[in-house]
């Protein structure tokens, strides 16, 4: 599994939002997808993944994105969006089996397979005692990590996570990255939009960093995470601590006016 981006810029409303951005993404990593507030990380993953106008290329397997069915990109990649509501009054168990939709045939029901993949979905997850819960009854926390699981249940060989740690408690955030490494690590590609840069330093094994829809840095967290790095991208003072280094953000830099 390779994904890969070439010269991929997308414009929205006629402003350049993402501008020339070159990567490739191999299995086996976990990337971490960094940058401030409206730098463009989620429109790039979503010209990724095909689902925006775009020049250049997004490549899956050396395939144009936008050139493939899209149930064979949702079979292949996994999405899982910002912040996404829910509206319909669905059981956490019927939910997470939404994430078998790219694999049934239109009317067709959950094969004993699909029903082992949502069962280990919410398993890794750690939602079965939700099972049962109204989706749209949970706390924010308990839905992300039900959204998590509807990811899993895809078993696609890539997943590709947008804030997949937005409201969750420090626990279930350290449980979020290690499963998301374990699914790398196990053979998957996983990508992650991420604020966290000490979880990020932390877990990933290599992390893209965006400022103004450019990629600006690329490569292993303790190379790029640099107080120098930070500084500018984020306008923010950072310590490293500990080995490998994890950056602890001090304070703010005001700008003099
Ligand atoms: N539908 C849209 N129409 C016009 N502009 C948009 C649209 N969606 C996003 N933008 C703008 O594009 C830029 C990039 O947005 P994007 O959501 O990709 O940023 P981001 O890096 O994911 O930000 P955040 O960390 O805040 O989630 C922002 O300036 C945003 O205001």
């Amino acid at each position: 599994m390779t994904l890969a981006a070439e010269q991929l810029s997308v414009a929205l409303r006629g402003r350049e939002v993402v501008r020339g951005v070159s990567f490739t993404l191999d299995a086996g990593q976990f990337v971490g997808v960094l940058g401030p507030n409206g730098a463009g990380k989620s429109t790039l993953i979503r010209a990724l993944l095909g689902l925006l106008p775009a020049s250049g290329r997004a490549l899956l397997n050396g395939q144009p994105v936008a050139a493939l069915p899209r149930a064979a990109t949702a079979r292949q990649i996994a999405y899982l969006p910002q912040g996404q509501a829910l509206h319909w009054p669905l059981s956490v168990e019927r939910l997470v089996a939404l994430g078998r939709l790219p694999h049934l045939a239109p009317f067709s029901r959950l094969s004993a397979a699909d029903e082992a993949a949502v069962a280990r979905a919410m398993r890794l997850a750690e939602v079965e005692h939700l099972a049962h819960r109204t989706a749209t009854e949970l706390s924010g926390g308990e839905r992300a990590r039900v959204l998590l699981a509807r990811a899993l249940a895809v078993e696609a060989p890539a997943l590709i996570a947008d804030e997949p740690l937005a409201s969750l408690d420090p626990e279930h955030q350290l449980h979020g990255m290690e499963l998301l490494r374990a699914q790398a690590h196990g053979g998957g590609l996983v990508v992650a939009v991420l604020h966290d840069l000490a979880l990020a330093a932390r877990f990933c094994d290599r992390v893209l960093v965006l400022v103004d829809g450019r990629l600006v840095a690329d490569g292993a967290p303790p190379t790029v995470l640099t107080p120098a790095l930070l500084e500018q991208v984020y306008r923010v003072h950072a310590r490293l601590i500990g080995d490998p280094p994890v950056p602890v953000i001090t304070k703010r830099i005001i700008a003099d006016r």
